[in-house]
């Protein structure tokens, strides 16, 4: 199965060209002021532009207001707006009607009970995005570089479509995938040097992994 790739908190040019060299289906930019990986909304729409039909452009944004999104839907133009924030069922209804843009909806993960959430946002959000947890005293909602239980999502329908997220890497893609086989997966902290600074060698050998883990007798299991 070739599932979907989607790099997240992209900043320059030169790592947006290798995640795209290399096959990435999603490119994320961060618009939330507090992360080390966000950008402002017009920088982030320049430097989109080589993307546009190549991979999805994902809009992060955390609980935004209706002015916020008005600013990254004018300004990047995005394919989907990516919402991290507590956003009910009935803000994402309004944001998908407001912008008439696919809406994937993250939720942060610990145990069985936290994923029994996503009930009430089925035939609402068009994918979903799975994240860990934020460890105590991060002020990130997402991008800590931490993982969950993986085996949890064993609990889901198969219906729902969604990306693995949260503190995935070359080291634990290859376990994650084989345990999940998720549809779709999303790095971001595990392809940098330092926080917010993406490192195109770090976008090689996840690539790497993740091709390594989906040769044909891996995905077997044998
Ligand atoms: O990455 C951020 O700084 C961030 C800040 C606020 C909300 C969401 C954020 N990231 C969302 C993502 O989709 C990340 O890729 C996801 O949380 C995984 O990050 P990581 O564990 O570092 O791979």
């Amino acid at each position: 199965m070739k599932q979907d790739i989607k790099i997240c908190g992209l900043r320059t040019a030169e790592t947006i060209d290798r995640a795209l060299a290399r096959g990435a289906t999603h490119i994320g930019f961060i618009f939330f002021e507090k992360s080390p990986r966000y950008v402002e909304p017009d920088i982030a729409g320049k430097l989109a532009e080589p993307a546009r039909g190549k991979a999805k452009i994902v809009a992060v944004t955390v609980n935004p207001s209706n002015d916020d999104l008005d600013e990254i839907v004018a300004l990047l133009k995005p394919d989907i707006l990516q919402l991290h924030g507590d956003e009910s069922p009935e803000r994402v209804l309004t944001i998908k009607a407001v912008y008439g843009l696919p809406v994937m909806k993250a939720f942060s993960v610990r145990t069985a009970d936290d994923l029994k959430r996503v009930e009430a946002y089925i035939g609402i959000a068009d994918r979903f995005l799975f994240d860990a947890k934020p460890p105590k005293g991060s002020d990130l909602p997402g991008g800590n570089g931490v993982s969950f239980d993986w085996s949890l999502l064993s609990w889901l329908d198969d219906s729902v479509d969604y990306m693995l997220s949260g503190g995935l890497n070359k080291a634990n893609i290859a376990e994650a995938l084989a345990i999940t086989r998720a549809p779709g997966i999303d790095v971001s902290s595990g392809v940098e040097s330092a926080p917010g600074v993406k490192d195109v060698a770090l976008i090689d050998e996840f690539f790497d992994a993740v091709e390594w883990a989906c040769q044909p007798e891996m995905a077997s299991g044998s």
